[in-house]
């Protein structure tokens, strides 16, 4: 099988894994995951840019909420056309947002563009390698990258468990994340 087709094989398989962590399970698994990420995220500095979750993405809520309460400054992504990398803007809890591409909310452009030091990674599908797959458009192995070329990145997959998958086919243009939090664990991937 073509990798490409494979991919959407696994893609498909944790789409349909997540969607069915629903209502109190789903409340409960958010509440430990946040937890996790938070543990490890108050170890990094700067900027943190996280995302506005859609379809059944983990919400990074209440990680937002601890982030802000301690004075750090956050950031959201603003969706580009295919082939370039995500911009992100400054913003923080209840600060207004507009619809951007594939409704995803997004800060105002008046918003300040910011470059963030710690990312928070919605992947569809991960492997303990630190491998993801998103919705196949490439923009966070474009963006991290071109953050690196400014300054030091750390990468944090944020997913339920039920998103790893064994083995995820990788190509040259991968990044693998530092490491990921779920309702489990903190898997620790690389030494940053
Ligand atoms: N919550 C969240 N925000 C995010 C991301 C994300 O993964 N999660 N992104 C992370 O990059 C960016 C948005 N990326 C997206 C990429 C593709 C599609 C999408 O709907 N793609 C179609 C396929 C289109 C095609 O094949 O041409 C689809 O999946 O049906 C949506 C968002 C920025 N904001
Ligand atoms: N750094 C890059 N430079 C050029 N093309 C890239 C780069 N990163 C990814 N691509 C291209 O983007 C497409 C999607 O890549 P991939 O399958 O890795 O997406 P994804 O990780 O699922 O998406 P996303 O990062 O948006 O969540 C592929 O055709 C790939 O060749």
């Amino acid at each position: 099988m073509a990798s490409t087709d494979h991919k959407t094989q696994l893609r498909h398989k944790a789409m349909a894994a997540r969607s069915e962590i629903r209502g109190h399970q789903r409340q409960a698994a958010t509440a430990r995951a946040a937890h996790h990420a938070f543990s490890r995220l108050k170890y990094t500095s700067g900027i943190v840019g996280l995302y506005q979750a859609f379809r059944d993405e983990i919400h990074p809520d209440e990680i937002a909420e601890r982030l802000h309460h301690t004075g750090r400054r956050l950031a959201l992504p603003t969706t580009p056309r295919y082939g370039h990398p995500l911009t992100f803007r400054s913003w923080a809890p209840g600060d207004p947002l507009v619809v951007g591409r594939h409704n995803i909310p997004e800060p105002a452009p008046e918003a300040e563009e910011v470059h963030p030091q710690v990312l928070l990674v919605p992947p569809v599908a991960f492997d303990r390698r630190g491998y993801r797959i998103g919705y196949g458009a490439g923009f966070y192995d474009r963006t991290i990258p071109q953050l690196r070329a400014m300054h030091p990145v750390f990468t944090l997959g944020y997913a339920f468990a039920c998103q790893e998958v064994a083995f995820l086919p990788s190509e040259h243009h991968d990044v693998p994340l530092d490491a990921i939090a779920t309702e489990n664990e903190i898997i620790t991937v690389t030494g940053r």
